[in-house]
């Protein structure tokens, strides 16, 4: 199964080298007017091929809307988008049909799919898939918009390189969306240079690096979500760990909290007018898997990209021996500002979700 979602079932389909991918979104409410050149600027922030940075591979991104939408709403019926591929190397991946490279999905997807997997460009473990990911959370997200719900992400770290964190008692709507302008989204805008330095310098040594993206969604009631399994850190875990190359989560303080104690670790309450809310925010507006009113604040691990050209040991599943592996392609030397689109559509699906799951509760 490839469908997330309670309520709304997200499902994307396609290949990197394949004549397309695509996403369906079932259970969308009906009614909802979608602005398309939005969703269009929220494709062309994640899009491949545009700066050094980025794999050289040049895709547009364009999608073409299949069904559910009519006479400019949708109509509750499944929503298809299409996204052609149009710029495959395939000859690139010829060897790695048979030699597997350290830290991608070409062992794991062939032993898993018997070797029917189509293996060129990472086939459908391709990064290339969250184009339609992206796709679905610009819609989530407009839908979201309108009952005043906002998300938005920064790169918290990267290759050693700090930005400062979010304020986690709440950044305003705007902060969050001048993010989204920017190729690197920082705080400090003095540390998206020495970020671009770090991604170049690994490229020019064929390496890659990695990196921490922290995102926030604001505008949540309190009282979202259910406890154990469907709480809302399972739910947006669960969506995250779908963004390949995504190795870890934590909520509010994360792990720091290990080292506090626990007047250091609650987040006293107060009336705010007839608001309640909390002065501090170490649970990243969550308690009990159940949304507290404050923001909503994880950071995410993204690894440095697999594919990299430094000679590297293997197998060849072939010969059934060991080999080395010079690989050949256009790889992003980083993936973490390409994943930052991505993952603030990831939760906006994951979050339009459960609001959509809890029959008027939430609005
Ligand atoms: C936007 C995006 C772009 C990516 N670009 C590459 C890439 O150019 N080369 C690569 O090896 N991995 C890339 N990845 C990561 C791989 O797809 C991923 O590492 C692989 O599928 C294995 O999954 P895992 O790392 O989650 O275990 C990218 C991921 C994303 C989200
Ligand atoms: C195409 C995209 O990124 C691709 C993600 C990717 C991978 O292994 O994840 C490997 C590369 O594929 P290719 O070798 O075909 O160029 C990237 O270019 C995209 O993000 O749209």
């Amino acid at each position: 199964m490839n469908t997330f979602g309670k309520t709304i079932g997200l499902t994307i389909f396609g290949e990197s080298h394949g004549l397309s991918i695509g996403a369906v979104l079932d259970g969308l409410p009906s009614g909802e007017a979608i602005d398309w050149d939005a969703v269009r600027t929220e494709m062309a922030r994640r899009a491949p091929g545009k700066n050094p940075m980025s794999t050289a591979r040049a895709e547009k991104d364009a999608f073409e809307v299949q069904s559910g939408f009519f006479n400019g709403y949708t109509t509750g019926t499944p929503l298809c988008a299409i996204i052609r591929n149009s710029d495959q190397h395939s000859r690139d991946y010829d060897q790695l049909r048979h030699i597997m490279r350290p830290g991608h999905a070409d062992y794991s997807g062939k032993v898993r799919y018997g070797g029917f997997n189509d293996y060129r460009g990472g086939g459908h473990f391709s990064g290339r898939l969250t184009a339609p990911l992206v796709f679905a959370g610009a819609v989530a997200s407009q839908i979201l918009a309108r009952h005043g719900i906002t998300v938005g992400s920064h790169i918290l770290r990267l290759a050693g390189i700090a930005d400062k964190p979010f304020n986690a008692v709440g950044e305003t709507a705007e902060t969050l969306q001048a993010l989204k302008k920017e190729t690197l989204p920082v705080l400090d805008k003095a540390q998206a240079g020495p970020m671009e330095a770090k991604i170049l310098a690994a490229k020019n040594d064929l390496d890659s690096v990695g990196g921490v993206i922290e995102c926030m969604i604001t505008g949540l009631p309190a009282g979202i979500g259910d406890p154990f399994f469907d709480s809302v850190e399972s739910q947006l875990s669960h969506m995250m760990f779908s963004v390949p190359a995504v190795k870890g989560i934590e909520f509010g303080d994360g792990f720091a909290l290990a080292d506090l104690r626990g007047s250091q670790a609650n987040d006293d309450f107060y009336y705010d007018g007839d608001v309640v809310k909390t002065r501090t925010n170490h649970n990243g507006g969550i308690n009990g898997g159940i949304t507290n009113g404050m923001p909503i604040i994880f950071r995410l691990v993204v690894k440095p990209t697999a594919s990299i050209s430094q000679k590297q040991e293997t197998i060849d599943t072939d010969t059934k021996e060991n080999c080395d592996l010079v690989i050949k392609g256009r790889h992003d030397p980083c993936i973490v500002q390409r994943a930052i689109p991505v993952i603030e559509a990831a939760a906006a699906w994951a979050i339009l979700d459960v609001c959509l799951s809890e029959k008027g509760r939430c609005w």
